[in-house]
């Protein structure tokens, strides 16, 4: 109960906010249209004591008020819905960007990948989706809380003793939550079974997937996974049911008992002669209004109470989040709370528990900006790293110092850690220990919307944004989003005029979401998000994670080139060093050093000339692999 008002505040505060006109016309209109049908048992009432006056005026005054208030009653709550419609609309917008804004600003890249904080998010947008039904049952529930009131209120004048109706009404409304519990435990319960079922959903439907899984034969095995999950969620939302509609029961037994009596008291009353026709009148009206009344207010309180835990939920990670940040500018925090919150704990940051994208808000004060151009390059220092819930570190003691201007290949094993290196280079994630600095500040000290500024990746898994191309491209660096000039240099310098030419014009749909838009191909995908890296003019980091892992060797060729004079013109315009990971060592021999990584530690770094000479394991690796292209 406590939490379905924590809920109804909740929305009526973001409905104040988001749109108060709509909430007071909407919410008026649907109290004065609920508040009529009392409203006509009390003018039956007067209408039928009155008969007998010889005051046509008034018989015809009240006549008139009676088909008003009938009219009130059939036809606001028409209007009224035009209104909240809207509003439960605008505020479902609103708790999504809110949301939004919590995953892209407030929660660690870690703490978005962590399961935990999946299915928190995954719940809220579930009840975000809901938010428009809310609201009217929210709308619903106080109208109806007064037309209870003034139902009690005006029994109450035929007999006291029908005031046991609205009480005992009341009963099934306190126990609304307990009968709901069953389902929001089932639906909390079955939300990895529903991410599954969403992703096996994704896998059978998806053209991109039908192709290995048609080569692979595990149609048949995927639809099997996919309705044995979806089973499992009816078997136990079926349960939840039943368990639910057994406790609604047993919640509207003591009403309807009560409902019995308090009609044959009326019964025995009139037959007494201590109550008139009018009063027999109203309470004949009234009193099967009340259990309708009762349904309503259960139904829209079953609405909100479902919604409440979700909402709840929403307000704790908000809570949090603020908490986290009033802690990070120095505040009496409580990160711990925070983490829990979010669902991750992971300790061990410089910070404590992350926060943003790499474990710091924009909002504290940032102790070192980060410089214009590099002058002395990026240094490691015992740099680690532990993903949340991982048994152990994947990348452990990295102690190195990359001169400004330099390009480093970096190489190694499947899994030896390359990808989250490049991750933390970017601030992504925190240093789990340890810190990077630049030009001797530590990282952690900048503010990370203006590290995130200062960089270019092209990752592993890049995004296909299924946008207008030149969009598609511009969104590397957003403050130039429309910048015709820079999109064109950006796409000559990644060499992507083909895929320009394939879609038409840099106007043209990439993407299948769009009836007019271009499939590309892996390749030509990468090309674009390669010339997407390339949207910045001067980063200080630059790297490519496997960027030619989908080129053929013509278009490898030609990224390497694009690459290594990129990277020259970086060194030269911002001392930037540039990162290039790759499998093909014969495409680092060019870099001014190679980073060999093997289970998390530096195994060698130096150029790869050296490398070479030295023996070892990177001269083994190298010598193998020519031994197999050869
Ligand atoms: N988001 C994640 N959560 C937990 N573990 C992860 C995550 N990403 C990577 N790992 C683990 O970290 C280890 C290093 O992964 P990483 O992607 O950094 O390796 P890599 O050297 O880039 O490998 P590859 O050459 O295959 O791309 C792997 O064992 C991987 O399973």
């Amino acid at each position: 109960m406590t939490q379905t008002l924590r809920a109804l505040l909740y929305l009526g505060r973001l409905s104040w906010r988001t749109d108060r006109f709509r909430l007071l016309l909407g919410g008026g209109l649907l109290l004065l249209g609920t508040l009529c049908s009392p409203l006509v048992a009390l003018v039956s009432r007067i209408f039928v004591e009155s008969l007998g006056s010889p005051d046509r005026a008034v018989i015809v005054g009240l006549a008139l008020g009676l088909v008003a208030a009938l009219v009130g009653q059939l036809m606001l709550g028409h209007f009224a819905h035009l209104w909240y419609f809207e509003l439960g609309e605008r505020d479902e917008a609103a708790l999504n960007h809110h949301l939004a804004g919590i995953v892209t600003d407030d929660l660690g890249l870690e703490e978005v990948d962590s399961p935990a904080t999946a299915d928190l998010l995954d719940r809220a947008r579930m009840d975000i989706v809901r938010t428009r039904a809310t609201v009217a049952a929210g709308l619903t529930l106080t109208a109806s809380c007064a037309q209870l009131l003034m139902t009690a209120v005006l029994l109450s004048t035929v007999s006291p003793a029908l005031l046991v109706l609205p009480f005992t009404a009341a009963v099934p409304v306190l126990l609304t939550n307990w009968a709901e519990r069953p389902l929001r435990e089932a639906q909390s319960g079955a939300t990895p079974a529903r991410r599954r079922l969403a992703h096996l959903h994704e896998l059978v439907s998806s053209p991109a997937s039908q192709k290995e899984i048609r080569l692979g034969g595990g149609a048949a095995h995927l639809a099997r996974l996919h309705a044995g999950t979806h089973e499992e969620i009816l078997r136990s939302m079926n349960r939840a049911h039943a368990r639910v509609a057994v406790r609604r029961v047993i919640g509207q037994l003591p009403f309807t008992l009560t409902f019995a009596a308090a009609m044959a008291v009326v019964v025995w009353l009139s037959h007494r002669g201590a109550v008139g026709v009018g009063g027999v009148v109203l309470t004949l009206l009234l009193a099967p209004q009340v259990s309708q009344q009762v349904t309503a207010l259960l139904q829209s309180l079953g609405t909100v109470g479902a919604a409440a835990q979700g909402l709840c939920e929403l307000q704790e990670l908000e809570a949090a989040v603020a908490r986290r940040r009033s802690a990070d500018r120095g505040g009496p925090g409580d990160e711990s709370t925070a983490a829990a919150a979010s669902g991750t704990g992971h300790a061990g940051t410089p910070h404590g528990a992350p926060d943003r994208a790499d474990g710091r808000p924009d909002a504290m004060p940032a102790h070192a900006r980060v410089p214009d151009r590099l002058a002395d390059g990026i240094r490691l220092e015992n740099l680690g790293y532990t993903y949340p819930g991982a048994a152990g570190p994947v990348l452990r003691g990295l102690d190195l110092a990359v001169p400004a201007g330099s390009s480093v290949a970096v190489v190694g094993e499947n899994g030896a850690g390359k990808s989250t290196l490049v991750k933390l280079l970017h601030g992504l994630y925190p240093p789990g220990t340890g810190r990077i600095l630049l030009d001797g500040a530590d990282l952690a000290d900048t503010r990370p919307r203006e590290w995130f500024a200062a960089t270019s990746a092209l990752f592993q898994d890049f995004e296909h944004f299924d946008f207008r191309l030149g969009e598609s491209i511009g969104i590397g660096d957003v403050p130039h989003v429309d910048d015709g000039d820079r999109i064109g240099a950006a796409v000559r310098r990644a060499g992507a005029e083909s895929v320009v030419r394939r879609v038409g014009s840099l106007d043209g749909h990439v993407g299948r979401r769009y009836t007019d838009g271009t499939e590309l191909s892996g390749g030509q995908w990468q090309s674009l998000a390669f010339a997407r890296t390339l949207m910045k003019r001067r980063p200080l980091v630059l790297s490519l994670d496997e960027p030619a892992h989908s080129l053929d060797p013509v278009a490898e060729q030609r990224l390497q080139d694009a690459y290594e004079e990129t990277a020259r013109s970086y060194a030269h315009t911002s001392g930037a060093v540039t990162f290039y990971v790759t499998h093909r060592l014969s495409t680092v021999k060019s870099a001014d050093f190679v980073l060999v990584l093997r289970d998390g530690r530096v195994e060698a770094f130096g150029p790869h000339n050296e490398l070479l000479s030295a023996g070892g394991y990177y001269a083994e690796l190298f010598r193998m692999q020519a031994r197999a292209y050869a």
